[in-house]
């Protein structure tokens, strides 16, 4: 398998400009594509930002074990926090990679759609690491905003009118994992999968960060083959969620992705999650169905109980 995805790049800096007129060149792009992954530039955010969320999460994944669990996710609400190796689990196998999980903090009306569970209701926990909450929070900021841009763009290559998507995702319960992966070699043990293993991601659109090590993440192609989604300096991978799939009937299916990681590095990827509401009821659009036939494929969602539900099977405590 030695095959590179040709991502579209796509420029979504017009959308960033909300008092400007823009064109509508990059919906047509999106509209075009009608499948899985793009990649972004044009979202307005400096390289060395980039750099600095790389560097503060490598910083924290060398520190000592006792160090990172004193915020492991079994001291908080089993969901925010560090898991260590081998403790997140995709498909009942452990994925061979540690990670640390940031939530959008947890409000009144998000306090409603979880009254029956602990898991994701409490604060998050930070590194000791300096500047580490300054730099990640700012960066949270720029990409709630690049999440709603791209929504209208979204929007517009459906046929909507621009604001169509805004009341599912303006109070987006977005989520954020910095996830460290040591190579995977044949001694890591029994019940252990892949680096991450294949899957979809939940909400809307996830926006990946990546160090520079190539050859890790697959996608798999619509003519069903995994194929490389390596990383472009300056540039995020886009991947389309379960959530778009839904609204959408399938036109934009979402993205099936997994890491094989064997290369000596310990590679770094910072996936950022835009998702909607917690409340956001998603299910297909009229338009959508009339374009495909009018069966609905997938069965309507209450956000925050899809993510509940994916959430609490993805760990070993
Ligand atoms: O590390 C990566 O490149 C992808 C991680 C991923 O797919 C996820 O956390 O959902
Ligand atoms: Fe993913």
């Amino acid at each position: 398998m030695n095959l590179n995805l040709n991502l579209p790049l796509i420029d979504i800096s017009p959308f960033l400009k909300e008092a400007e007129m823009h064109t509508d060149s990059v919906s047509n792009a999106i509209a075009k594509k009608a499948s899985a992954e793009l990649m972004d530039k044009g979202h307005g955010i400096e390289d060395s930002k980039f750099k600095e969320i790389l560097s503060l999460a490598r910083e924290f994944f060398s520190q000592s074990p006792d160090e990172k669990e004193k915020i492991s996710i079994t001291k908080g609400d089993l969901a925010r926090g560090y898991q260590r190796l081998g403790q997140n689990v995709t498909q009942y196998e452990n994925d061979w990679h540690e990670g640390l999980d940031l939530y959008c903090p947890i409000n009144e009306s998000h306090k409603k759609i979880f009254k029956d569970t602990k898991i994701m209701t409490g604060e998050n926990q930070w590194p000791t690491v300096k500047n580490f909450k300054k730099t990640y929070e700012s960066y949270f900021k720029q990409l709630d905003i690049l999440g709603r841009a791209t929504m209208r763009c979204m929007a517009l290559a459906l046929g909507q009118e621009e604001n169509f998507f805004l009341n599912s995702v303006d109070n987006s319960f977005w989520v954020c994992r910095v996830i460290g992966y040591p190579p995977l070699t044949k001694a890591v043990g029994d019940n252990v999968g892949i680096s991450c293993g294949e899957h979809t991601d939940y909400g809307c659109l996830t926006f990946l960060l990546q160090d520079e090590t190539k050859d890790a993440l697959q996608v798999l192609s619509k003519s069903g083959e995994w194929v490389n989604g390596n990383p472009v300096p300056g540039a995020l991978v886009v991947n389309i969620g379960d959530c778009i799939n839904i609204w959408t009937n399938n036109i934009y299916k979402s993205t099936l992705h997994r890491v094989i990681h064997k290369s000596d590095s310990y590679r770094i990827s910072v996936p950022f999650f835009f998702e909607p509401n917690l409340d956001a009821k998603i299910e297909a659009l009229e338009s959508c169905l009339k374009e495909t036939g009018g069966e609905v494929k997938n069965k309507p969602v209450i956000y925050g109980e899809h993510l509940l539900s994916k959430v609490s099977k993805n760990f070993e405590l």
